[in-house]
């Protein structure tokens, strides 16, 4: 029953045998590849390569032809109509996911030619699917393919898996590397009559046209198939031509792509690019290829499921790469012009294996380091191929010769180090919502009609709503799975991002677009005004009805100044936004703020003339260092080469394939070589140059310092010295005087200020003197009325007394106001001590009480008392 499984062809058969005789499948797995080292080599050559690329494993996750239709990739199963469902059947879809996609290699060995065979042997041999040995060393790939295998075979291991890779959305690339007359070329593209109409089905065409071939027949079925679904396919071609040259730099040619429908489109494509290529023949290849090629086809699906409206578009891109062969200039026998071509195919296909030992290292260790893409328009151009979006598939021809021994050697090291990189290939796909969009842009207008009907009253924003039709920019669910296309903006989307950059540019981009929608929009919102600061203008009104127009300050300024020119007496006005103090305002205050705004954009504009004239001269001073450093760069990159030729030259010498004189002779070529490379860096060394300009700079200056004082300037200069010197001399002067002044006069004030001083100190004395006698006034009316409460009581105890509740009888008789009853006293006579007693007592009381009255009189005991003697108190 297995054995029905197994594929018919051989490679595909033992392919498939060992991996169903692999104990354990995934012990294959991710064991990184040993970095090849000098020591120790046989060892760690020998140690099986990382299995995710390896045969097995891709013919699983790639089915063949039969198989493919069983379980094609394409198109996507029909989005479910759950939303939720969708999401997760796209989150956990294997094919949205990143793949971490390391690269497939594989060797194949051409036949020997004939006059190898005369040397003998074969010095590589075949030891498994996906092994060989040269030279007693083991080296095991992704699969190996050798002398015996056929363009059909090549298909299948690299063209079939390719072709469902692209239309599962993934890019997918083939590079073809490997010494001059390995058969690259006849792999990828086949003999030159294999094109022909006629050959079409031949078994020596090459990969490329059976990649096509494949890929129309699937496209045909899967187009068929997914009818319903409206599947759609297009693809365009290019094909390029990368030639590396020292003298004019690098040329890009035949970059042109065309729309292909059919295999007929791609033949003629392929015959015009190929017969264009650079050629030149070389002692081991007639027909040698003196440039690298590249056939790129960029292949988009869409298709649209009528159940929820759903569409995608996928992109993938195919890169079929053929690279000029590396070769020994010694061995080949270049000379002249083609030694100079061979050197900088030689060199651009080390910035390759440069940026591959990076990536390698990079895949290996995770250390993040610098990748050169940039060091050569051939690894520039196929960045996304080497450690990017795409599955790369790496076709390695080798020579079993024995001639060939030290560029097989190196073929198989550059092999093992590819080897150990990791693409990150992802599905290139757009999913776009229609219904969502579509009930996106009902809501948005359904918002906008309760806006327009909530602010009616609002005569700021129905006016903003008369203006032109609202563009409602739809919102498209798009859900992208490309690192690439994700560049790819809506007109939109561009506006906004350009928006939130600042600067006057996008100034002006935000304000012309106030009187778009998006403005009215935002202005219609709860926030109704842009946070414009500057105001808006309004123009004179015209029938009654004001138009207000949304600018920014420089076109404000612009259109005021066209405004002036056509009416001076134009009612020009400056209005806040939201128009809350309006036209009110003076017109007067007009032309300051146009004064303003213009002065402004007027400093704005020198400043910027300033700045970019700064920039202008920094920009040809980093040119300069550039072109500099570009040569410096380029020297090393040639004395790295030498370096990896000496390596080489090494590994030959070590490997017996050179001897020990041939060695010393070609060392000795590299180092006059070098030398003479080395030479040429110091002498145009970015640092030298700069001495030099430095140095040009100072004579110049030294030459306007003689021609300064040779044409007579120095006098002139000093004559204007002196002037400055004695005009100096009179301001000081008068300075002096106005300090002086000033110095009395801070003299009197000081003065005025002590007795300022003084005379508040006084004050002070007074109000201090003042308040003791106010509370010596109080303490005496206190006693006053003290006094008067005690006289009062003693004057009614007295009152009762002269009432007669204590007086003796006699005296009451005697009526006080009688003068006729007054005891009478004359003034002579002596008083008696009792009489004296009554005197003493009443006395005070009579003349307090009525004041010098009628009591007072009273109180004379002359008057009172005269019959005194009589009362006998
Ligand atoms: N597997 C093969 N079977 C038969 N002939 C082959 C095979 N490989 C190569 N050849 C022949 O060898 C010659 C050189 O091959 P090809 O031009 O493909 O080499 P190349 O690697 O592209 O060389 P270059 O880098 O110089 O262009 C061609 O005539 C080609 O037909």
């Amino acid at each position: 029953m297995k054995h029905f499984m197994l594929p018919r062809n051989p490679i595909l058969r033992e392919a498939a045998a060992h991996n169903e005789h692999s104990p354990n499948p995934s012990s294959h797995k991710m064991k990184p590849s040993p970095s090849p080292s000098r020591r120790n080599k046989s060892s760690k050559e020998n140690a099986p390569p990382p299995d995710p690329n390896s045969i097995t494993s891709d013919l699983k996750h790639f089915p063949s032809p039969a198989s493919a239709k069983l379980k094609s990739p394409l198109p996507p199963r029909p989005p479910s109509s759950n939303p939720l469902k969708r999401k997760l059947i796209m989150e956990n879809s294997p094919e949205n996911s990143l793949s971490d996609s390391g690269v497939k290699v594989i060797v194949r060995m051409r036949p020997l030619k004939k006059a190898d065979e005369e040397e003998g042997e074969t010095i590589v041999q075949k030891m498994s699917n996906n092994s060989l040995a040269i030279n007693g060393q083991t080296f095991t790939f992704d699969s190996v393919a050798d002398t015996g295998a056929t363009q059909l075979d090549m298909f299948q291991l690299v063209g079939a898996p390719l072709v469902e890779n692209c239309l599962a959305g993934f890019n997918s690339s083939v590079f073809a590397y490997g010494q001059t007359g390995s058969g690259k070329t006849f792999t990828m593209w086949g003999p030159a009559n294999a094109l022909s109409s006629e050959n079409l089905s031949g078994d020596q065409q090459g990969l490329t046209p059976r990649v096509f071939q494949r890929l129309f027949d699937r496209i045909n079925e899967e187009q068929i198939k997914y009818t319903d679904k409206q599947l759609k396919y297009q693809c365009r071609c290019s094909f390029l031509e990368i030639r590396e040259d020292m003298q004019t730099g690098v040329y890009v040619e035949n970059l042109r792509e065309e729309y292909v429908f059919t295999m007929k489109d791609v033949t003629q494509l392929l015959i015009k690019g190929l017969s264009n290529r650079r050629t030149g023949s070389t002692s081991i290849n007639a027909e040698s290829s003196r440039s690298h090629s590249v056939f790129t086809c960029v292949v988009e699906s869409r298709c649209k499921s009528m159940a929820d409206g759903m569409s995608s578009l996928k992109t993938s891109r195919i890169n079929l790469v053929d690279l000029a062969g590396s070769e020994r200039q010694k061995l080949t026998g270049t000379a002249g012009e083609r030694l100079k071509e061979a050197g900088n195919i030689n060199r651009s296909l080390s910035q390759l294996g440069n940026l591959i030992n990076i990536l390698a290292e990079i895949s290996q260790t995770g250390k993040q380091r610098h990748i050169p893409y940039r060091d050569s328009r051939l690894t520039f151009l196929l960045q996304e191929s080497l450690g990017g979006n795409a599955k790369l598939a790496m076709m390695c021809a080798i020579s079993p010769a024995q001639s060939c021994k030290s560029e097989t050697f190196s073929t198989l090291r550059f092999a093992q180090r590819a080897k150990a990189i990791k693409n990150k290939a992802i599905v290139n796909e757009e999913v776009e919502d229609d219904v969502n969009h579509l009930r996106e842009v009902i809501r948005q207008l359904r918002d906008e009609l309760h806006r327009v009907k909530a602010n009616s009253n609002n005569p700021t924003v129905s006016l903003v709503l008369k203006s032109p039709t609202p563009s409602v920019s739809p919102r498209i669910s798009i859900s992208r799975k490309s690192l690439r296309t994700s560049s790819i903006l809506t007109a939109s989307q561009k506006d906004s991002k350009d928006e939130s950059k600042p600067g006057p540019e996008n100034m002006r981009i935000s304000f012309a677009k106030s009187n778009s929608s998006a403005a009215r929009t935002a202005q219609t919102r709860s926030n109704p005004i842009l946070p414009v600061d500057v105001g808006v203008q309004t123009f004179p009104q015209h029938d009654g009805i004001s138009e207000r127009v949304f600018l920014c300050t420089n076109c404000k300024a612009k259109t005021q100044l066209e405004v002036k020119d056509v009416d001076d007496s134009s009612n020009l006005q400056l209005v806040p936004i939201d128009c809350s103090e309006s036209i009110e305002k003076p017109k007067t205050q007009v032309p300051k703020a146009v004064e303003k705004v213009l002065a402004g954009a007027i400093r704005r504009e020198m400043a910027l003339e300033e700045f970019c004239a700064k920039q202008g001269h920094e920009i040809m001073q980093l040119n300069r260092l550039v072109q500099q450093y570009k040569h410096e760069r380029e020297c090393n990159s040639i004395i790295g080469q030498t370096r990896e030729d000496k390596i080489l030259r090494l590994e030959s010498l070590m490997d017996g394939v050179l001897s020990t004189k041939d060695f010393m002779e070609e060392e000795l070529a590299a180092f006059m070589h070098e030398h003479k490379l080395l030479k040429d860096k110091y002498e145009n060394h970015p640092e030298v140059s700069k001495i030099n300009i430095e140095m040009k700079r100072v004579q110049d200056e030294l030459e306007n310092y003689r021609n300064f004082c040779d044409l007579g300037e120095r006098e002139v200069l000093l004559e204007e010295i002196q002037d400055l010197r004695s005009q100096l001399q009179d301001e000081s002067r008068g300075l002096q005087a106005q300090l002086r002044d000033t110095a009395e006069a801070v003299q009197a004030a000081g003065e005025l200020l002590a007795r300022l001083k003084e005379a508040e100190e006084a004050v002070v004395v007074a109000e201090v003197r003042a308040m003791e006698a106010e509370q010596d006034a109080v303490k005496a009316n206190k006693q006053i009325n003290k006094l008067k409460r005690k006289h009062e009581e003693e004057i009614s105890s007295l009152k009762e007394l002269v009432a007669g509740s204590r007086l003796p009888k006699e005296a009451r008789l005697i009526p006080a106001s009688s003068d006729r009853d007054m005891p009478k006293f004359d003034a002579g006579d002596p008083l008696s001590e009792a009489d004296q007693r009554w005197r003493e007592a009443f006395e005070p009381f009579y003349k307090a009480e009525d004041g010098g009255g009628e009591l007072s009189k009273l109180a004379e005991p002359s008057t009172w008392f005269s019959g005194y003697d009589r009362c006998n108190i």
